[in-house]
């Protein structure tokens, strides 16, 4: 009997918005248990999570279930929670998952962008690097696209990170892209990795990118088998045939790396036009002359966004370029973008 089952099914289908960044979390869920011990989620699979806590004889992961006093609240990897009962992390220990505090942020996404249930892909995360290769495949813009705008609506920040830079330059790419200001990083599998770990120190950071563009090999060389201790490390490398949609890795500088191999593309039913926008406040602020509902795309005609960028200076109209790259995304309605 086939043990394969919906990737979805490991990601959070309840809509938690997240709060604005740097707030302190505050527990979503009151916590009934006094003894209950802070952890971080590693992995999760087939309803079960590892909980990463810290033990009187230092860090245990932890194998955990939901409690049921959860109700329907899902938990992803990066959530931030509290767990009760057998905390040792023996074989065979289970512990109950009784809280999880409030998500400073939230990767989302919907299966297809008719879908209107928003799956919560990882909480929590700093940063969104998304590994394109700069040919062979090319670069599916699209997707591209997508990723950063569910960057930007969860709150993530993102870094382009283009790969097989022996084939090709990064330019156009980051032509494309230049108006937002996006930070970006390139290399091959002959150059250092220095700049993009530099930029994943002491920070929790998702890697998202399609099949074939070298993330897998990035990860492989970001991560030694030696610090592969967390999820199920055998699944890495073969995304498509894998159950969990996200598993976490410690770095041997520090910080946090999510994989998420089973996620091939980002569905945005939920996402609005102003949601990308709250993520550039300058343009934000200008859009309150905007008439209600307005995409602030060029086909609407009395967007106030066009005189803001016809009255400032020349990186204005580039950023509202680079902006309209972001909504025609947001806008295109259909699976396969
Ligand atoms: N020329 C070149 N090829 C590379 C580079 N990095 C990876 N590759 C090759 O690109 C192919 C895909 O690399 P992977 O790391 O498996 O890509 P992936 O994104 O993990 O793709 P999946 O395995 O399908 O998930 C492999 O044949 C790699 O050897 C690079 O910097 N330069
Ligand atoms: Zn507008």
């Amino acid at each position: 009997m086939s043990r394969r089952h919906d990737s979805r099914s490991d990601e959070d289908d309840i809509r938690v918005r997240p709060s604005r960044r740097g707030s302190r979390p505050r527990t979503r869920t009151r916590p009934t248990h006094s003894d209950a011990v802070p952890g971080l989620v590693v992995a999760v699979d087939r309803g079960r999570m590892t909980v990463r806590v810290d033990g009187p004889d230092g860090v245990v992961d932890v194998t955990s279930m939901r409690a049921r006093e959860l109700g329907k609240h899902g938990v992803v990897v990066g959530d931030s929670v509290r767990v009760v009962g057998d905390t040792t992390g023996r074989t065979d220990s289970l512990a109950r998952i009784v809280a999880i505090e409030e998500r400073t942020t939230s990767l989302r996404r919907t299966a297809d962008d008719t879908d209107p249930t928003e799956r919560v892909v990882v909480a929590n995360a700093d940063l969104l690097v998304i590994v394109t290769a700069v040919t062979d495949p090319e670069p599916a813009l699209g997707f591209l696209d997508r990723c950063l705008v569910a960057a930007y609506a969860g709150g993530l920040e993102p870094l382009l990170c283009l790969t097989k830079t022996d084939l090709g330059s990064p330019q156009p790419l980051l032509d494309r892209y230049a108006g937002l200001g996006l930070d970006a990083v390139h290399m091959s599998r002959e150059t250092t990795l220095d700049p993009l770990i530099d930029r994943l120190a002491d920070r929790m950071s998702v890697f998202v990118g399609q099949s074939g563009v070298g993330k897998s090999t990035l990860v492989n060389r970001l991560v030694p088998d030696a610090f592969r201790a967390t999820g199920d490390v055998s699944k890495i490398g073969k995304g498509r045939h894998t159950s969990s949609s996200a598993v976490l890795f410690d770095l041997p500088d520090g910080g946090m790396v999510i994989d998420t191999p089973g996620i091939r593309s980002f569905g945005l039913a939920h996402v609005t036009a102003d949601d990308v926008l709250s993520a550039f406040d300058e343009i934000a602020e200008a859009a309150v002359d905007c008439p209600p509902l307005c995409g602030h795309t060029a086909d609407d005609p009395d967007c106030a966004l066009d005189a803001w960028a016809a009255a400032g200076p020349p990186a204005r109209r580039q950023q509202l370029a680079g902006l309209r790259v972001l909504l025609a995304a947001v806008g295109q309605v259909g699976p396969g973008y």
